[in-house]
C-alpha cells in the first residue's frame, strides 16, 4: 500500500526535521550492512574486538556506567486517561509528555546518522507477529535489532502490506541520568526513548513494543503479551509438551528455556526445545487451544552465571557471533564474567581488574545472540501458527514459604497465583537488590496498563470452549536455614516439568492443600540427587500461618487495585484463605 509507505515516510521525515541528522539510512538487514556497521563501531570504539581466534565474529561493548539496566522509575506509560495507566505504571500526561520529549529530540542528532529500522515482532509471515519501526541514532541499537528482531527489507515489505506499525523513537542523548525517559503512548502506539543506550531502554521492539505496547495491543485484539519464556519438552515417546513460564528479570528464563536434561532423563531420551527465552505472544487458536510464538529472534541473556555447568547450551551460542555488553576481559582477550573458569585482567568498565571495585563483569551484564546459534533453537519457532501450550508457569525468587511447586485447582485459582507473584529484586533495573515485592505475572515493569484491567483480560480467556493450559507456580529459590539453595535447579528442573506434564495427562495424583495440589513425594523423580527426604519434605510443606500472613498480604495488595480489581479475583483469594482457616497447622504433602 502505497500510503502506508508514505505515512511512515512522513513520520521519518518529521522526525529527522526535529532531530536534524547529517544523514538518514534506511536499515535493509543485510550482512553487509551489519559488518559495515561493526567497522565503523570498531573504528570509534563503540566496540571493542574480543579474541577472534577463540571466539569469532564477537566484540564487547561497555556502556556509561550509569546506564547499565532498565531504569523503572524514568519509563512512563502516557494513557490520555491516567487512571488507565494504574498504579502498577508512572503517568505523564502525553501532551506535557511529548512536548518534554520533543524538546530533547531537538537537533539531538545533529552531525550524526539516523537509522531508520523496519521489524517484525514474529515469524514473518505470522498471523500473530506484529511490526514496528525504530528511528534510532545508535549503531550498537542497530546491530542489537538486527540480532534480536527480523529486521529490514521483509518487515518493511510486510509494514507496507499491513498497514499498521508501532512507532519508536530513540536517541542516546547526553548519556544524562537527568536528561533520561523512557515513554510509551499506548494510544498512538508510539514510544519515545532518550538518554540511555542500554538494552531494555533502548531496544525499542522488546521490553518497550512487545510487551508494554503489545499489552495494549493484546487487550484490545483478545490475546496476551507476556514476560515469559517457551519451552518444548519431549518424553522419550517423541510426544512434545510446550510449557510458557513467567519469572522476573533475572530469575531465570533463559536458564529454563535451555535447560540439559539430568543424565538419566538424556538415557531415557528426553529432549528439551527451545522456542523463547523471554517475551511470549498467544492467543487461542480454533481447537480452543493457546497457541503461542516468540516475538523475537535472539536472546538478550544474563553473562553472570553462565557457564558449562548450568547453561551450556548458553554459552555455546555465544561462542561466535555474539556482543557483548558490560563483560570483563581475560589477558588473553575473552569475555569473562563470574561463573566461568579463568580470571579476568579487565573489569567490565575497562578498568585492571580490582575485586574491591566489585564483581569484574557488572551483575547485569548481557550477550546478544541470534537463536539459530542455540543447540536446542526448536524447529517450530519458525512455525506461523505457533506451539499450542499446555502449561503456564509462574515463579519468583522467594527464600521461604512458597514450596517448590504447586498446582491451580482452575483458571480463576491460576491468574490469582500469577498476581500474587512476588520475588527478590534483581540487577536487571536500577534500585536495591534483593528486596522482595510483588510482580505480578512477572509484568510489574512492563504491563501497559492497569493491572486491575489487565487480572480482568487474563480472566476473559476462561470462557466456553477454551482448552486452557493448567497453571502452576515454582520456587527454585528456597534456602535452608544456613542461607544455601534447598533445590538444586538448573537442569533438574525437568524433574518439576515431569511432574507437570503427567498432571496435564493425568497420570499424576498430587496431594491437594489449600493452596493448590502439590506432588506426592514419591511423584517426583529424584534419583541421581543428592536430595534428603527432610529437604524435600521442606520443599513441599505448607506452613498454615505462614500462608494465612501471605494470603492477607495478598488481599491487601490486590485492593490496590481497585475499584479495577475483579470482583472474581478478590473472591478467590478470600476462598484459599477460608481454605486455610480450616486446615491442619502443617499440611506435608509428602
Ligand atoms: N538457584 C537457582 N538459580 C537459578 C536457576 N535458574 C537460573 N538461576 C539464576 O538466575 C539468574 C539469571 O537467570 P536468567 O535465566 O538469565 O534470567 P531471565 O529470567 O532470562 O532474565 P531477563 O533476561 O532479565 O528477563 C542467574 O543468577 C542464575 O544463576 C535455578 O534453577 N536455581
Ligand atoms: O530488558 C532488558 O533489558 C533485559 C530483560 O530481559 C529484562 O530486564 O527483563
Ligand atoms: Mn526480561
Amino acid at each position: 500500500m502505497a500510503s502506508t509507505l508514505e505515512a511512515l515516510e512522513r513520520w521519518v521525515d518529521e522526525v529527522a526535521a526535529l532531530t536534524r541528522p547529517a544523514k538518514v539510512h534506511w536499515c535493509n538487514g543485510s550482512e553487509d550492512e551489519y559488518r559495515a556497521l561493526v567497522e565503523q563501531m570498531l573504528a570509534d570504539g563503540t566496540l571493542v574486538e574480543l579474541n577472534q581466534a577463540t571466539h569469532p565474529g564477537c566484540y564487547l561493548h561497555r556502556s556509561h556506567p550509569s546506564d547499565v539496566a532498565r531504569v523503572e522509575h524514568l519509563t512512563l506509560v502516557c494513557h490520555p486517561d491516567q487512571d488507565d495507566t494504574g498504579p502498577n505504571n508512572h503517568w505523564m500526561d502525553p501532551a506535557e509528555a511529548h512536548a518534554k520529549m520533543d524538546a530533547l529530540f531537538d537537533g539531538c542528532m545533529e552531525g550524526r546518522t539516523m537509522y531508520v529500522i523496519p521489524y517484525c515482532m514474529g515469524p514473518i509471515d505470522s498471523p500473530l507477529s506484529r511490526c514496528g519501526v525504530e528511528i534510532t541514532d545508535s549503531p550498537y541499537v542497530v546491530a542489537n535489532m538486527k540480532i534480536m528482531t527480523r529486521m529490514g527489507a521483509a518487515a518493511q515489505a510486510r509494514i507496507e502490506r499491513e498497514g499498521t506499525f508501532v512507532k519508536g523513537l530513540h536517541s542516546t542523548g547526553e548519556l544524562d541520568p537527568e536528561r533520561r525517559w523512557i515513554m510509551h503512548f499506548p494510544a498512538e502506539r508510539t514510544i519515545k526513548s532518550y538518554g540511555s543506550g542500554y538494552g531494555g531502554n533502548a531496544l525499542l521492539g522488546k521490553k518497550c513494543h512487545a510487551l508494554r505496547i503489545a499489552s495494549n495491543q493484546a487487550r484490545d485484539e483478545g490475546w496476551l503479551a507476556e514476560h515469559m519464556l517457551i519451552v518444548g519438552i519431549e518424553n522419550p515417546r517423541g510426544e512434545t509438551h510446550y510449557i510458557a513460564a513467567a519469572f522476573p528479570s533475572a530469575c531465570g528464563k533463559t536458564n529454563l528455556a535451555m535447560l540439559i536434561p539430568p543424565e538419566g532423563y538424556r538415557q531415557d531420551g528426553w529432549k528439551v526445545w527451545t522456542v523463547g527465552d523471554d517475551i511470549c505472544w498467544m492467543r487461542p487458536g480454533a481447537d480452543g487451544r493457546l497457541y503461542a510464538i516468540n516475538p523475537e529472534a535472539g536472546f538478550f541473556g544474563v553473562a553472570p552465571g553462565t557457564s558449562d555447568s548450568s547453561n551450556p547450551n548458553a554459552l555455546k551460542s555465544i561462542a561466535h557471533d555474539t556482543i557483548f555488553t558490560n563483560v570483563a576481559v581475560t589477558a588473553d582477550n575473552q569475555p569473562w564474567w563470574e561463573g566461568l573458569p579463568g580470571t579476568p585482567v579487565t573489569d567490565w568498565q575497562g578498568r585492571p581488574y580490582d575485586p574491591a571495585n566489585g564483581p569484574a563483569a557488572h551483575p547485569n551484564s548481557r550477550f546478544t545472540v541470534s537463536a539459530r546459534q542455540c543447540p536446542t533453537w526448536s524447529p517450530k519457532a519458525e512455525d506461523a501458527q505457533g506451539v499450542p501450550i499446555s502449561a503456564i508457569v509462574f515463579g519468583g525468587r522467594r527464600p521461604s514459604l512458597l514450596p517448590l511447586v504447586m498446582e491451580a485447582r482452575d483458571w480463576t485459582h491460576g491468574v490469582l497465583m500469577g498476581a500474587a507473584m512476588g520475588s527478590e529484586t534483581t540487577a536487571a533495573a536500577t534500585g536495591a537488590v534483593g528486596v522482595l515485592r510483588r510482580d505480578s505475572m512477572a509484568m510489574k515493569p512492563f504491563a501497559g496498563y492497569h493491572y486491575g484491567d489487565y487480572f480482568a483480560h487474563w480472566l476473559s480467556f476462561d470462557r466456553p470452549g477454551a482448552k486452557l493450559p493448567k497453571i502452576f507456580h515454582v520456587n527454585w529459590f528456597r534456602k535452608g536455614k544456613d542461607g544455601k539453595f534447598l533445590w538444586p535447579g538448573f537442569g533438574d528442573n525437568l524433574r518439576v516439568l515431569e511432574w507437570m506434564i503427567a498432571r496435564v495427562e493425568g497420570k499424576a495424583r498430587g496431594v491437594e492443600t489449600p493452596i493448590g495440589t502439590l506432588p506426592a513425594a514419591n511423584e517426583l523423580k529424584l534419583d541421581g540427587l543428592k536430595l534428603d527426604a527432610a529437604t524435600l519434605a521442606e520443599l513441599l510443606a505448607v506452613d498454615r500461618a505462614g500462608w494465612q500472613a501471605e494470603l492477607a498480604a495478598i488481599g491487601e495488595y490486590l485492593d490496590g487495585f481497585a475499584p479495577r480489581l475483579p470482583a472474581a479475583l478478590r473472591a478467590e483469594q478470600r476462598r484459599v484463605a477460608d481454605a486455610l482457616e480450616d486446615a491442619a497447622p502443617e499440611t506435608a504433602a509428602a
